[in-house]
């Protein structure tokens, strides 16, 4: 089905000009590859740019900003939450709000901004003139991206403001350092084999991060283990606070480990991928976890893609991202974009 395109090598020549000598193996990867994204997925008619959370999205905030005032002065920056908000203001760039954009008269339908805004931005490219799509693009990071380009999101407690503009956006585009330093385990400067582009989600990365009303802790952990999640944890702050993390929503975060997730090419006669037998497919189980009551949010990122959604002239964008960046230790950024942009058609 939608598996991403076989591996596209973009060599040396996306690094960015003048790297700082300073940037670790890991640090230098998410530069280029955030260089390399913005290379691709900006464009300077662009108005509206949504900008992820997490170490990565720096660098994305980094390449934009070097495009100069006279470029990024005549666009709006929408955050995704109080971090990415920071950076936007630090970088001088038009701050903007998911909730803010301004209500707009086109023809004789009155449209709000989101809707509007899908006009100006180019939809009508689709024939689909008219339907709610409001950023042009939107980049962030990602914790883990399997084949199908799935993702899982949160592990710096931002994924609900993280969905809500990635699927108002035409094009969602993840960037993401291939090579992660785990630096709890090596305390000193070595890259560990823990890599984010994984075949299926939940093989290096563990546990899926569920944004939760505090209220609904007790219930919603108890879900989480008839379910099959052996050991749902709500997230703590660490020596950086006492008690849990609060996200920008003054909600708390679960951390809910499952087995590696199924795809649904990968179901054998009678299994369903509903955990029944074991393995969750990544749809059914995002879906089933949204339901629960409590949840506001679950940081899996499954379904269709925002290209796949304007075909089946559906409102909205996708969950999925078009198109994967992944920093390489070898200085190289891998390139993995969704091979079939009609073919998931009854997907939510
Ligand atoms: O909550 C945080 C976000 O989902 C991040 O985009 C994700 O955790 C990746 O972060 P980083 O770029 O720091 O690896």
């Amino acid at each position: 089905m939608a598996t991403s395109n076989p591996v596209v090598l973009a060599s040396q020549n996306a690094a960015p000009l003048a790297e700082p000598k300073a940037l670790s193996t890991v640090e230098a990867s998410k530069r280029r590859a955030a260089y390399k994204a913005v290379e691709d997925h900006f464009d300077t008619s662009y108005k509206y740019i949504g900008i992820g959370s997490g170490s990565t999205v720096v660098y994305v905030v980094e390449a934009i900003a070097a495009k100069g005032r006279e470029v990024t002065s005549k666009m709006v920056f929408i955050p995704t939450g109080d971090q990415s908000k920071q950076l936007i203001i630090e970088a001088g760039l038009p701050l903007g709000s998911i909730d803010a954009l301004p209500p707009v008269e086109v023809g004789h339908i009155k449209m709000d901004g989101i809707s509007a805004l899908n006009v100006a931005t180019g939809l009508q490219d689709l024939g689909l003139k008219g339907k709610r799509q409001s950023l042009d693009v939107a980049f962030d990071g990602a914790d883990e991206i399997d084949e199908e380009l799935n993702c899982i999101k949160g592990g710096g407690a931002c994924l609900f403001q993280e969905k809500l503009v990635a699927t108002a956006a035409k094009k969602f585009i993840c960037v993401a350092g291939n090579i992660v330093l785990l630096r709890e385990l090596v305390p000193k400067l070595i890259a560990a084999d823990s890599r984010k582009l994984q075949p299926r989600l939940l093989t290096k990365w563990k546990t899926i991060p569920i944004e939760i009303a505090p209220l609904a802790a007790p219930t919603i952990k108890r879900i989480l283990i008839t379910l099959g999640s052996p050991d749902p944890t709500i997230r703590q702050g660490g020596s950086a606070k006492a008690g849990p993390v609060v996200t920008d929503n003054g909600m708390w975060i679960i951390d809910a480990p499952f087995p590696p997730l199924g795809l649904h090419s990968d179901l054998k006669h009678g299994d369903h991928g509903d955990g029944e037998h074991g393995t969750w497919e990544v749809h059914n189980l995002g879906r089933r976890l949204k339901r629960i009551v409590g949840v506001l949010e679950v940081g899996l990122f499954h379904g269709r893609n925002g290209i796949q959604v304007a075909a089946a002239g559906e409102e909205g964008g996708g969950q999925k991202p078009v198109a994967a960046y992944f920093g390489m230790e070898n200085g190289e950024v891998e390139v993995r974009t969704a091979k079939e942009v009609h073919g998931v058609k009854s997907r939510p």
